[in-house]
Parts: C-alpha cells; sequence; structure tokens
C-alpha cells in the first residue's frame, strides 16, 4: 500500500465499511490534489517569510482566507528546521485554525479549552489573546498535557496560561479573575507561606518520587471524574501566583457562573478522528486491526458520543451569559456531531446555534444542522472537522 500521501492511498477495508455505515463518501478523502500542511506563523514574524522559507527549504502558500496561516506542501518535515525549533511556527490544520477563530477571542478574554492536549489550538489561542486575560487548559491525560506544557514553553506562550489535569465532564474551577478582583494581597500569617509562587520546572524531590510512581501505569495517568484537579503548570500573568490553593481551588456554583463564568469555552472533544486521514494513515504502522478496535468499534463510537455531550454540557454550564462556546470535532460522523448539537439543544433551553460569521469566506460546507459547518479534504483542502458555535441566553 502506498502511504506517501493520503490523495493516494488506498482505504482500508474496514475503514471503508465504517464510512458506508456512517453515511460517509469515502471519495471525498482521496482527492486528486493532495491536502497540504499548515503551519501557523507566530505573530511579530510576518517580515521573515523568505528567511523562513529557506530554513524549511519550501515556499509557503499565504492561505487568504485564515489571518496567520501558511501552507506548504505535505511532504516536507518542518521539525528540523531552525524556524520550527524557534518557536516562529508550529503546525496546526487549518480547520483546526478555523475552530479556533470561530471563537471570536478578544484581548482580556477568560478561556476554557476543555480537551487541550496536544495543544496546538490552545497555542493559538493564547496567540490571539495577547498580552491580557487567560486560559485555562484541561486534559484528562496527564501525558498528553505535559506535552502540551512543553509546547508552550517552546513557544514562550505560556504567560497567561494554566494547564489542569482534570476529567472535563466534570470539571467545575471559576477563571481567575474572580478572586483576583477580591485578592488584597493580605493573607493571615499561616496561609502566606502557602500562596503559589511563581512556576518552577524544578520540583520537590517528593513531588518527583509521587510522579514517578504515578507513571508506573498509562491508566494511572488518566485523571478521574472525582479527583481533584491536578495545576501541572502556570504561567507568571496566569492570576495563580500569589494566591493560596483554595482560592484557586473554589468550586463554581450555578449563579457564580451566569455572571464570573468563562467568555470563551472550546470542546474539541476526544472523537474517532475518521476526518483525520493522517490520523487514520498511522494504522499502517499500528496494524489495521487495531484500526477496529481503536477507532471503529461501535461500543467505543457509542461511549464517545455519551462523553462528547457530557464535554459539551459541562463546557456550557462553566460559560458565561453572552459567551461563546465553539464544539469541533475531528470526525465526520453525524453521530458524534448533529446529534450531540441536537441532544444538547433539547437538553439546554439556555443554548443557542451561532452563526460563524468569518465563515463566510471558508470553504466549507454546511453541516446538517444550519449555521454548523464541515471541513474536509475534498471541499477544504484541510484535515476534516466539525465545528459549531453556540452563545448563553439569559434565563
Ligand atoms: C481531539 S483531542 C484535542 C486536541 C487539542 N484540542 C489540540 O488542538 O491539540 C481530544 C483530547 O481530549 C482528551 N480527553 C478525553 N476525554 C477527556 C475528558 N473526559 N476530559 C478532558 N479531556 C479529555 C484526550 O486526552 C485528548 O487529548
Amino acid at each position: 500500500m502506498d502511504v506517501e500521501s493520503p490523495s493516494n492511498m488506498a482505504l482500508p477495508d474496514a475503514f471503508i465499511d465504517f464510512l458506508n455505515k456512517n453515511q460517509l463518501d469515502p471519495s471525498i478523502y482521496t482527492t486528486s490534489d493532495p491536502t497540504p500542511r499548515y503551519v501557523r506563523l507566530k505573530p511579530g514574524c510576518e517580515g521573515e517569510i523568505e528567511e523562513i522559507e529557506t530554513q524549511v527549504e519550501c515556499k509557503l502558500e499565504k492561505v487568504d482566507w485564515l489571518p496567520g496561516f501558511y501552507s506548504l506542501s505535505p511532504h516536507v518535515q518542518i521539525a528540523n528546521s531552525k524556524a520550527y525549533q524557534q518557536g516562529k511556527i508550529y503546525g496546526i490544520d487549518a480547520a483546526s485554525g478555523a475552530a479556533v477563530s470561530a471563537l471570536d477571542i478578544s484581548l482580556g478574554d477568560h478561556v476554557l479549552d476543555l480537551c487541550a492536549a496536544p495543544g496546538a489550538k490552545l497555542c493559538m489561542i493564547l496567540d490571539l489573546l495577547g498580552s491580557s486575560g487567560s486560559v485555562t487548559g484541561i486534559d484528562v491525560a496527564r501525558h498528553r498535557l505535559a506535552a502540551c506544557r512543553t509546547m508552550l514553553l517552546k513557544y514562550s506562550l505560556g504567560d497567561l496560561c494554566r494547564l489542569f489535569v482534570a476529567d472535563g465532564t466534570t470539571f467545575s474551577l471559576l477563571p481567575i479573575r474572580v478572586f483576583s478582583d477580591s485578592n488584597s494581597g493580605e493573607y493571615p500569617s499561616d496561609e502566606k507561606v502557602n500562596v503559589y509562587k511563581e512556576w518552577t520546572s524544578r520540583r520537590p524531590w517528593k513531588d518527583r518520587k509521587r510522579a514517578a510512581k504515578e507513571r508506573v501505569s498509562v491508566a494511572s495517568q488518566l485523571a478521574s471524574p472525582t479527583q481533584d484537579p491536578e495545576l501541572i503548570y502556570y504561567g507568571k500573568n496566569s492570576g495563580v501566583v500569589g494566591l493560596t490553593r483554595s482560592e484557586i481551588y473554589q468550586i463554581c456554583h450555578g449563579s457564580d457562573v451566569l455572571r464570573c463564568g468563562y467568555d470563551k469555552v472550546l470542546v474539541d472533544a476526544e472523537c474517532t478522528h475518521d476526518g483525520s486521514i493522517k490520523h487514520i494513515q498511522k494504522f499502517e504502522y499500528w496494524g489495521w486491526k487495531t484500526l477496529q478496535r481503536r477507532v471503529l468499534n461501535a461500543e467505543r463510537t457509542d461511549d464517545l458520543t455519551v462523553l462528547q455531550l457530557q464535554l459539551l454540557t459541562n463546557g456550557f454550564r462553566l460559560l458565561k451569559v453572552g459567551g461563546s462556546l465553539v464544539y469541533s470535532t475531528c470526525s465526520l460522523t453525524v453521530a458524534q456531531n448533529e446529534d450531540v448539537v441536537e441532544q444538547f439543544l433539547g437538553q439546554n433551553t439556555s443554548a443557542e446555534l451561532l452563526q460563524i460569521d468569518a465563515a463566510k469566506n471558508w470553504p466549507c460546507r454546511s453541516g446538517q444542522i444550519p449555521k454548523t459547518l464541515r471541513f474536509d479534504p475534498m471541499t477544504s483542502r484541510t484535515s476534516g472537522l466539525f465545528v459549531a458555535k453556540f452563545t448563553k441566553l439569559a434565563t
């Protein structure tokens, strides 16, 4: 089998079966024009494009419908280039960029990214946020979120960010502003010693020993719904420094959230990844048999749709009135997208689907529910992605 590019890859029978069962047209994956690779340029590096092109040994084509994005040949490896190593470019598919763009991030926003790892969208959110506001990144998988932390440090983007290993279906912490507004900096002397100091990767011996013990099994790297969120990183302007644990770990209750919830929430939910042919292609190496078990299994898909609805519901619970939430998946099945949206709207009368204004210039199709969007390799020359945007109405 030819694995050189998704466009000429023969799809395995099990995957074609899955597509047929989900009424998805296999031809969207096998376009004659291969889907390019995309990078986002770090703001401020626009004048260095020619130098970056020399370093990656390839021409970067500006994506005219998405600011800051460039496409390049899918065969080019960027990881060894100086531009990549210096954090001037990072790989992120243009459809993923569109999902973040749909959030309409503005300076000062407090943003929640409920399924943050490995972190390409989180990086873009931080890029767009600039110098004020905050980003709270959550992921259930400790090892994946640790990789996300490495990426933030590499790109020097973590200043306004805090990362928690937590289950996104039950995560309940408010954005930091609630406390920083009222924080006078005066603590009883016994609390003063327990305030968070500037974050350092050099952790006390006791912490390292505990972490090493936890790393013994991958299962123990997954947060459970009942476990306290574990703060594994915070930037120096993320609002954490100088606060006590009890201030950071305050659970939000219904009435707090309406007023003091997050301005923007991204729920980029776990899914079967069937929209990403690059992901499916990896099974050529992992073994097509595992594709059936790890991606296509019907029982697993049913579990996923329950998880997706729970993540969307909890993300929405943490959104303030008038805020925006984007739900996205890199699956193209109706079950994981429109069906989840429909169930969610049926259960949440204060949720309203929003038109994504910028989308009028995007090369995508409407989903089966008006105002929702679908990107696919054939229509968009991107990876497959479903995007829906909601706001919370006052009730
Ligand atoms: C599609 S990936 C997110 C990609 C990420 N937004 C990015 O741009 O790099 C889905 C993520 O959801 C995480 N996840 C799965 N179940 C979760 C849960 N219950 N709570 C929080 N995160 C979860 C997975 O560990 C995975 O990292």
